[in-house]
């Protein structure tokens, strides 16, 4: 072997389960999740060279310890492989590790395994942007469309985009490119707030951050919904109140609903015009989502899900039966990028607006380059479209996204903003990181070795 591969070998793969302890002022709360404390499996995938990738997937407290054994469990798959022979057949690499015959068992293509794979995949990006020192939008945009779609397992989805309607899809995309690359580092692409609808918030708090963001210049808020229906009202005329009718206002459910209890709940939140229902009932429920946004099109509200979409059949299924308006795919939920990849081909095919979420550590990081990529060579626009922006743990990240007038800057540093700092490492990681010691000190959590 000669030495530049042998240079490229994984000569580690290492997790690292890391918490912050959001749930002390309620950050990230909905009706669903009263106490979610944000964290992730954290992923560094270690060349022999000394170049690290890294990668994460955002769980939520004790989660993340069932998510790090999943990543150990395959790690072998990615440890001792040369790291250009993956790029080379990236789509026959990522079946390996979601097909991997024992684990598959547990899966296959969901749950923990996928959410492992996914922190594995999204190291591996990373590192391929540090490797040929690009960030990954811009990675992404400059591969040629064939060597793209050679990243994309397309078992499953041809039956909504082949191969062949997905390359010629890329290759319109191609088409003014690079003005779109120069609009992009020029403006940044639009995002919308979710930090002032937190569920757990007192109405105060809301008022306060509301008016924060509006001053901002943000145009698009969510907030969220489905605990109580009176409360609801009150948000929501407080929210209004504040950015008045002019400006965008969504909802979000987080799965709490009954189909019917869900179209019956929003047509009295039909008076604040919110823009989608989002998460109006099970992330699974495909046709109780078509019959949701059938009931709701009257009036005027939109059905949007995907945060908790298992993976790119389900995301097709949605698509096929029509029973969303705004795929809100997630960077670390379904495999990593190669497999959100064909879920923007298949959005684009249809005729579905992509509108990421990214309430989570990290996914605002990631999400952005996704979303440029899109911009900049699939869906060629951005009109609306809004990436959530979550204003929690950037301060953790070596290369924190960057947000100016309600937009996202396109990243400049090589990879995917996915590297962590080694302080908040040692900070927050779980149990023993020193806040965490302080903390269990101070009584405010229990401490698990105990
Ligand atoms: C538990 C998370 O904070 C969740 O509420 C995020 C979410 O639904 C969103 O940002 O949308
Ligand atoms: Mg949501």
């Amino acid at each position: 072997m000669a030495t530049t591969e042998l240079n490229l070998k994984v000569v580690a793969v290492e997790v690292k389960d890391v918490r912050f302890p959001t749930s002390l002022q309620a950050d990230g709360s909905d009706a669903m999740h009263t106490d979610p404390d944000y964290s992730c499996a954290y992923v560094t995938v270690k060349l022999a060279n000394g170049l690290e990738g890294n990668g994460l997937t955002f769980t939520n407290g004790r989660g993340t310890e069932v998510v790090v054994q999943a990543v150990k469990s395959m790690s072998y798959l990615v440890l001792g492989q040369i790291v250009t022979d993956i790029y080379k057949d990236f789509a026959t690499f990522w079946r390996s590790l979601t097909s991997e015959s024992q684990m598959r068992w547990i899966g296959p293509e969901k749950g923990v395994t996928h959410l492992a794979t996914a922190a594995i995949i999204n190291a591996l990006w990373d590192l391929w942007g540090k490797l040929l020192k690009k960030p990954v939008w811009r990675l992404l945009a400059d591969l040629e469309p064939e060597v793209l779609l050679s990243v994309i397992d397309f078992r499953y989805v041809t039956n909504c985009v082949t191969k062949a309607e997905a390359l010629e899809l890329l290759r319109q995309g191609q088409k003014g490119k690079e003005d779109r690359i120069k609009v992009l580092l020029e403006k940044g692409y639009p995002c919308y707030t979710t930090q002032a609808g937190w569920l757990g918030y007192p109405d105060e708090k809301i008022r306060e951050l509301a008016q924060k963001y509006l001053d901002q210049g943000y145009t698009v808020f969510k907030v969220k919904v489905g605990k109580n229906l009176q409360d609801d009202i009150k948000r929501c005329e407080l929210l209004r109140s504040i950015i008045g009718y002019d400006r965008t206002l969504m909802v979000d459910a987080n799965q709490v609903w009954e189909v019917q209890e869900a179209i019956d709940w929003m047509k009295h939140l039909a008076k604040f015009k919110p823009l989608w229902i989002e998460e109006p009932t099970s992330p699974d429920d495909v046709l109780g989502h078509a019959e949701i946004a059938k009931a709701l099109k009257p009036y005027g509200i939109a059905v949007a899900t995907g945060e908790m979409c298992c993976n790119r059949v389900l995301f097709k299924q949605f698509l096929q039966a029509q029973a969303l308006e705004y795929c809100q795919i997630d960077s670390a939920r379904i495999g990593g990028i190669n497999e959100i990849l064909s879920v923007y081909l298949m959005a684009k095919k249809m005729g579905v607006k992509v509108c990421p979420h990214a309430g989570g550590v990290g996914l605002c990081e990631m999400v952005q380059h996704l979303q440029m990529w899109d911009f900049v060579a699939l869906s060629g626009t951005s009109e609306g479209r809004v990436v959530e922006f979550v204003d929690q743990q950037h301060e953790h990240f070596v290369d924190p996204c960057v947000i100016k007038n309600a937009h996202y800057m396109a990243p400049t540093s090589s990879g995917y903003s996915t590297t962590m700092k080694p302080e908040s490492l040692a900070a927050y990681v779980y149990p023993n990181g020193t806040e965490w010691e302080s903390m269990f000190a101070k009584g405010l959590f229990h401490d698990p070795r105990k």
